[in-house]
């Protein structure tokens, strides 16, 4: 048994039913889905904005491996190719936490490296768990408190589901 949190992100294509794939996917396992937010891009800037959105996924046989995979399978199901390190692609899935787990395994880095200073993850997660924390970084309103939120807007006319 896991509960794991993932971040969706999508700037290419219809990002709503790219998003849509992702949710749709994890749909046995689904917690919580946060609203939609319209973003403007961090790391290479000079691309679409993104929709953001985080879900909490919880599953009796799904480790921490498992969510990774799952989530790279959606990516494919969404036509992501692999390309350019932060430009833009049809469906990211980030594996942001899974229970308190800690890993410096290179191809599942937990909790996810970016996510303290990404108000991109940071705003959406909060909708769904108030009380967040990012293991070994401390609680995410605390987090989210030092950072820039001007390019992050909510979009309540899209919805997930
Ligand atoms: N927690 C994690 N969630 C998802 N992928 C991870 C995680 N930790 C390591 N990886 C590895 O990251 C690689 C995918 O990176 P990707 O191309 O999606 O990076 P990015 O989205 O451009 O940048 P970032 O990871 O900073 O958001 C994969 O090889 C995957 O194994
Ligand atoms: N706003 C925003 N910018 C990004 C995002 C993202 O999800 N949202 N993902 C990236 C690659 O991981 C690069 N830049």
């Amino acid at each position: 048994m896991s509960r794991a949190v993932l971040s969706l992100g999508s700037n290419l294509g219809d990002r709503l039913a790219n998003l849509r794939i992702a949710v749709d996917g994890l749909a046995n396992a689904l917690v919580a889905v946060s609203p939609v937010y319209e973003t403007a891009a961090w790391g290479v800037t000079d691309q679409p904005d993104f929709l953001n959105a985080v879900c909490v996924v919880e599953d009796a046989v799904t480790d921490a491996w498992g969510w990774l995979w799952r989530g790279q399978a959606l990516e494919n199901a969404a036509g992501r190719v692999r390309e350019q390190r932060w430009g833009p692609r049809t469906l990211d899935v980030d594996v942001v936490v899974v229970d308190d787990v800690i890993s410096t395994e290179p191809d599942l880095l937990l909790p996810h490296p970016g996510t303290h200073e990404r108000a991109t993850v940071l705003i959406p997660w909060l909708d769904i768990d108030p009380d967040a924390v990012i293991p070994g970084r401390g609680r995410a309103d605390a987090l989210l408190a030092g950072l820039d939120v001007s390019g992050v807007r909510r979009r309540d006319d899209l919805e997930l589901r």
